[in-house]
Parts: structure tokens; sequence; C-alpha cells
């Protein structure tokens, strides 16, 4: 017949012999795992060799990490599956000539090349002086998308075929989206600082979903890459915004200008 176990025991959450059934998160954070080293320490056991700190963290990763690593795995795996226009033999490998239409109109070459003709063409102090902003928030954000691929270093995803127009170095990397930052951006800019009928509006936003939906279907980028790019776009705005560029803050650019 088994011996009763001790309420103790059982509050331990342990069985007869001492090992335990139940390993809760909450005590191992406050006393230790039962294997942990400062606990093998404490009870005396000389024979077994202390486990290496990066040991004990594979062993117990945080829930952060393993939330993090759940969400990745996601991300992966729907966006390989939403990645239909990968190639010409994918499933809608079809409609990718028309995504790659769209991945051009994301592209910072005619943005940067249609500010640049317009500022040059333009005959009025305001369209100068939003144009010129237009063109510091391209320019801040090419910068600021490659300082984040090349710190995060995250490669696009193994479906994507790099036939991209114009790339430079860091682009060979996936987070964030270049073109959804650009998109959220300039759609920001643009709803805020041209005065444009509604049904042009509604279609500047429509715009940015097209463009950021193509990413992931045209296999560029995983769907973490192309929010996260909405969302660096979204906030970068407001730099530029807080960073308004005027003929009173830098009057030697706009000088610069005039004709
Ligand atoms: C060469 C210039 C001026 C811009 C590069 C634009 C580009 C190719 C960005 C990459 O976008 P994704 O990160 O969305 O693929």
């Amino acid at each position: 017949m088994p011996s009763p176990r001790s309420s103790r025991e059982r509050r331990a959450g342990s069985s007869s012999s001492g090992r335990p059934e139940f390993l809760s998160l909450v005590s191992q954070r406050s006393t230790g795992s039962p294997d942990s080293p400062s606990r093998r320490k404490e009870s005396g056991s000389s024979a077994a060799a202390p486990m290496p700190e990066e040991d004990c963290m594979k062993l117990n990763p945080s829930f952060v990490a393993i939330a993090l690593s759940s969400l990745l795995a996601i991300d992966l795996w729907a966006s390989k599956r939403l990645g239909v226009c990968a190639g010409e033999g994918s499933a809608w490998g079809s409609a990718r000539p028309l995504m790659k239409v769209i991945e051009i109109s994301g592209h910072g070459i005619p943005w940067l090349l249609g500010t640049f003709y317009g500022l040059c063409q333009s005959d009025s102090s305001a369209a100068r002086e939003v144009l010129l902003n237009l063109l510091f928030a391209l320019l801040l954000d090419l910068m600021m998308v490659a300082v984040v691929k090349g710190i995060v270093k995250r490669p696009r995803p193994t479906h994507n075929k790099m036939d991209m127009f114009v790339t430079i170095s860091v682009d060979k990397y996936s987070f964030p989206s270049g073109h959804a930052t650009r998109a959220a951006l300039v759609c920001r800019f643009v709803l805020r600082h041209l005065v444009l009928a509604v049904p042009l509006r509604v279609l500047m936003v429509l715009w940015v979903l097209i463009v950021s939906i193509s990413r992931v279907m045209l296999g560029r980028h995983n769907m973490t890459d192309v929010l996260f790019g909405l969302l660096l776009g979204y906030v970068l705005y407001s730099v530029v915004e807080y960073c308004w560029l005027s003929p009173l803050s830098v009057p030697a650019l706009f000088a610069l200008w005039s004709h």
C-alpha cells in the first residue's frame, strides 16, 4: 500500500520521492527551480556541476520570449501562405506583373524624382514649402528604414525572388518594409497638406493598404515587416511635422529654391 503523502508534500506539488510533479512558474521564480544551481548548492549536493547561466535561460524561457517566438512562427507560416504571387508558378502567379506595378508606385525613386521635379516647377511659396518638406520626409524615411534594416538584419522570406527595381545594399533585409513605411508616411503627409476631394483621399488610404498587402503577396516580406513599416511611417510623419522646415527656420534652403 503506498504510504500517504504528507500535506506539506501535497502543497509543494511533489511526489513521495521528493521529485516535483508540478512546476509552478511563480514558485520557481521566487525560490529558484528545484534543480537550479542555487537549490543544489543549498541542499549540499556537491556531485552535480552547476549549470551555466545560458542553459538555465534555455530551460526557463520567459513568457515574453515564448510569446515572441510563437508570434514569429505564426508570422512566418501565415506570410508564406499569403505569398501567392511570389513566383510565376505560384497560385496567383499571373497577378505578379500587376503586383510589381503596385510595387513601383511605392518605390523611393519615383517619389523622390516626382517631388524634386515638382519643387523645380513650383511657382508658389506654399507649394515650395510643402514639397521641400515632402522631400525631407522621403529622405528621412529612406535613412531610418536603412538604419533599422541594418540593425535588425532580418532576411527576406525564403520564397522571395530578389528581382526588385533598384535596391540598395540593406534591401537584402526585410524588417521593416520600406514600401509600407513610405506609403504610410506619404499618405499622412498628403492627407494633411494637399487639398484633395474625398474620393482621392479614400483612394490614398486604399493605396496604402494595397501596397502593404502586395508586399506579402509578392513574398517580399513577412506580415510583421509590413505592420512595423506602417507604424514607423506613421510615427515618422509626426517627426516631419515636428521638424517642419519653413522659410523662417531654414531661410537659406528656401532661398535656394526661390526663383
Ligand atoms: C534606391 C532607393 C531610392 C530606394 C530603395 C527603395 C526600396 C527598394 C525599398 C525596399 O522596400 P521594401 O523593404 O518594402 O522591399
